[in-house]
C-alpha cells in the first residue's frame, strides 16, 4: 500500500506537486496517468526516497522508503530514465544487482524466464534495444520479489507484442496481491491495464477513481443525425439537457438523448431519418478534456506546421 499525504514539492519558483493524497492498494494496478510535465516521475521519485518532499509525506506499507530495512525487497522500481550503460551482460548486471542485496542466483534465473530475457541473457546489456532494455529493468524492480512495484512508464518504446506482455504481466503481479503503480500519459493503454487510476494535472490530484466508474463518467456520448428536416427535428429535440450542434448540412450532433428517443420523436412527427448513429467519444478524447487546462505545453493556437511565418501574418499572405 502506497499512502500519499499532501504531498507538495517545489523546486525553486516551481510547484512540480501540490498538496497530493492519494491511496495505491494492493490487488490491483492503479494507473497514474496525466499529461507531460503532470509531476507523475516526481511523485515516484518521493515515493522511493530520491527526492524529498517540500512538504507533506508518502509512506510504502506504513513507512517511508528509507526506513524499510530491506528496500528492494520492499519495493521494486523503474524510473523513466533507466538506460543500462554496461558492458556486462543482462544475467550479470542482473547478478551483480542482486549480490549487492543477498538476492541468490536462482532468484537471477527466475526473473530472466519471467520477462522472456531467456534467449538475450548472455548480451551486453548496453546494446539492448529499447523494448529490451525496458524488460531488463523490469527484470530488475521484480529481483527482490517485492510486495510493491513502482513503474514509470514501461510501456514506452515496446512493440504490439511487448505492450500486451506488459499488460498480462502488471495484472498477474496484482492479481497475486501486490501494489502495482504504474505511470502512464496513455488514457487508452491505462483502461485496458489497470483497474483504479490517479489522474494528476499540473501536479495537482484530478481524480481518484476506479477505471469503470472514469470511463462512464468521463465519456460523453452523442447521436448523429442525418435528415432533410435539421430545423424542425433540432427544435423538438430540444430541452434543458440536450445539446444539439451542426458541423455540415444536413446533420445534427445530439448530446443528452439516446438514439432510440431521437428515432421515437422523429417517427411520431414524421420526420424521416437517413442516418442515426450512436457515437461514444473515445477515453482519449475524455481524458484530454478532463486534463486540458492541466497541460503544460499547450499550443496556444495551432500553427501551421512547415509554413513558416515570416511576415507575421500568422501563416497567410497578407
Ligand atoms: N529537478 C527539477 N528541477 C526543476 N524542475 C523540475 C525538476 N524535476 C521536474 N521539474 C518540473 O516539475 C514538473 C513535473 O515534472 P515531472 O517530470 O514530475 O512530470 P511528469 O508528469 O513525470 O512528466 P512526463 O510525462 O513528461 O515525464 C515539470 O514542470 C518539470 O519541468
Amino acid at each position: 500500500m502506497i499512502e500519499a499525504h499532501a504531498l507538495t514539492k517545489r523546486y525553486g519558483d516551481k510547484t512540480a506537486v501540490a498538496d497530493l493524497s492519494f491511496t495505491v492498494r494492493p490487488g490491483a494496478v492503479t494507473g497514474f496517468l496525466g499529461p507531460n510535465g503532470a509531476g507523475k516521475s516526481t511523485t515516484m521519485r518521493m515515493i522511493l526516497g530520491l527526492d524529498a518532499p517540500t512538504a507533506g509525506h508518502v509512506t510504502v506499507n506504513g513507512k517511508h522508503y528509507a526506513a524499510h530495512r530491506a528496500p528492494l525487497h520492499e519495493v521494486g522500481a523503474m524510473l523513466e530514465a533507466r538506460s543500462v550503460h554496461t558492458g556486462r551482460s543482462a544475467f550479470h548486471h542482473l547478478l551483480s544487482l542482486a549480490a549487492t542485496t543477498g538476492i541468490p542466483r536462482s532468484r537471477v534465473e527466475e526473473v530472466i524466464d519471467i520477462v522472456g530475457l531467456r534467449e538475450a541473457a548472455g548480451r551486453r546489456a548496453g546494446g539492448f534495444s529499447l523494448g529490451m532494455g525496458q524488460r531488463l529493468g523490469i527484470a530488475s524492480a521484480l529481483l527482490g520479489d517485492p510486495a510493491t512495484l513502482v513503474l514509470d512508464e514501461p510501456v514506452n518504446g515496446l512493440d504490439p507484442e511487448g505492450i500486451l506482455w506488459i499488460r498480462n504481466l502488471l495484472k498477474r503481479l496484482a492479481a497475486e496481491g501486490r501494489t502495482v503503480l504504474v505511470s502512464s500519459h496513455l488514457m487508452s493503454e491505462m483502461a485496458l491495464t489497470a483497474e483504479h487510476l490517479v489522474v494528476v494535472g499540473r501536479g495537482r490530484l484530478i481524480a481518484d477513481t476506479s477505471v469503470e466508474e472514469f470511463t462512464r463518467k468521463a465519456a460523453r456520448n452523442s447521436v448523429h443525425v442525418h435528415t432533410g428536416e435539421t430545423d424542425r427535428l433540432r427544435a423538438l429535440l430540444a430541452g434543458p439537457d440536450v445539446v444539439v450542434t451542426s458541423q455540415e448540412r444536413g446533420a445534427l450532433e445530439v448530446t443528452g438523448l439516446s438514439g432510440e428517443r431521437i428515432g421515437r420523436i422523429a417517427a411520431d412527427n414524421g420526420i424521416a431519418l437517413a442516418e442515426l448513429t450512436p457515437r461514444r467519444a473515445s477515453l482519449e478524447e475524455a481524458f484530454m478534456e478532463l486534463t486540458r487546462d492541466a497541460v503544460e505545453y499547450a499550443a496556444a493556437r495551432p500553427v501551421p506546421v512547415g509554413a513558416a511565418d515570416r511576415n507575421g501574418t500568422g501563416g497567410r499572405a497578407a
